[in-house]
């Protein structure tokens, strides 16, 4: 799988943490930055991992901040992008197999390592399930206000 990946500087740690641990199961990651801890704005970075999904969109996108829910809420701006800010291995398999979601948030201050690595594995194990789904999916892309 190809993955691009952003935070801003409260997710550093974990972000440089995540690309060596899909770079060892494998994975194909493009690390969209920042590379040091100077204070940035979340919107600035999902907007480039965004803009690269949407031109690669067989690719995922991994987005991190203190929370995950100024970068869920940034990108979720975009047509098209699905972002789902996940807890826990739960929320990371429903959101592949229900939502269809194609980019991945998750906060640096609310999990550790071993829960990040367990909604990346469910992440990389989901797909999605169409069916019942796929309608539900098209309503969410429907809804322009
Ligand atoms: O958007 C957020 C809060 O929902 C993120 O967690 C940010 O990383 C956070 O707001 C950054 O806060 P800081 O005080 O500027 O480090």
């Amino acid at each position: 799988m190809k993955f691009y990946i952003a935070t801003d500087h409260a997710g550093l740690d974990l972000k440089d943490y995540t690309v060596e641990l899909l770079k060892d199961k494998g994975h194909e990651v493009v690390d969209l930055g920042p590379f040091c801890k100077d204070r940035v704005d979340y919107p600035d970075y999902a907007t480039k991992v965004c803009e690269a999904v949407l031109k690669d969109n067989s690719a995922f996108g991994i987005l991190i901040c203190g929370s995950g829910i100024g970068m869920s809420m940034a990108a979720n701006r975009y047509s098209n992008i699905r972002a789902a800010l996940c807890h826990d291995a739960y929320t990371a398999s429903v959101a592949r197999g229900h939502n269809d979601a194609n980019v991945l948030c998750f906060g640096e201050r609310i999990i550790g390592k071993g829960v990040a690595e367990s909604i990346i594995d469910a992440w990389i194990a989901g797909s999605f399930e169409g069916g019942r789904h796929e309608q539900r999916v098209a309503k969410i892309e429907a809804i322009n206000t």
